[in-house]
């Protein structure tokens, strides 16, 4: 929500999109998700930028191998830094831009199959509840950008939020987001 509140055509182009497939009836259900393209775009895009976990669990190598340049030998412990990946330049385009048009037509995906973008890891170790993981966030967004519009409280700017993260289990903004919610009065949701 931090990042669609400072990007205000991203947020225009994912409800235009939900209210326009969920026309008449009051509730997104999970059988609606599969419709959604932009909205989806704009989850792969925060999960680049702000991957929840953003180094994912430690991992040892069972034998010697050379990745590049690099030899790690047997029993190394390997971190992979799923953050550096996805502000990684040589990966992506103006990587600090938050830009869900990127993922428009294109494959990339988060089920562990594009290194580019691992927010649930990959592999056996790979996160099991990816699947409701993912599921829950679109509907909540979804959910969120269909019944109501979004708008910083009066006197705030969205270039004075404050976007510092800080580590816990898992990553977070240090201060809250407030807004304001107006709900969507349109004859397609009442
Ligand atoms: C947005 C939601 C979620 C994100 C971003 C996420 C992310 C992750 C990541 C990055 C890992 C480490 C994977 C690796 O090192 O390769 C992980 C592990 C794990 N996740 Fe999730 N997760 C989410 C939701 C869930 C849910 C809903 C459940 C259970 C219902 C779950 C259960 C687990 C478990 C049990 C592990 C440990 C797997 C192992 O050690 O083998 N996660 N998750």
């Amino acid at each position: 929500m931090t990042e669609l509140i400072m990007n205000p055509r991203a947020t225009r182009q994912a409800q235009v999109e939900v209210r326009k497939i969920i026309p008449k009836r009051e509730q997104v259900l999970e059988k609606d998700l599969h419709q959604f393209y932009y909205l989806k775009a704009i989850i792969k895009e925060t999960f680049r930028l702000h991957p929840p976990s953003p180094v994912l669990l430690p991992r040892e190598s069972i034998q010697d191998v050379t990745i590049d340049e690099y030899e790690i030998p047997a029993k190394s412990r390997v971190f992979v830094n799923v953050w550096e990946i996805g502000r990684d330049p040589k990966s992506w385009e103006s990587p600090e831009e938050f830009n869900p048009d990127r993922f428009i037509g294109c494959d990339i995906d988060f089920m562990g199959q594009d290194f580019g973008l691992l927010p649930f890891g990959a592999g056996r170790r790979g996160c099991p509840g990816i699947a409701l993981g993912a599921v829950t966030i679109e509907l909540a967004l979804a959910w969120l950008l269909h019944r109501f519009d979004w708008e910083l409280p009066l006197g705030v700017r969205a270039e004075d939020l404050d976007l510092t993260e800080v580590y816990g289990i898992s990553m977070h903004k240090i201060t809250d987001l407030v807004l304001v919610a107006k709900p969507q009065l349109h004859e397609s949701i009442c």
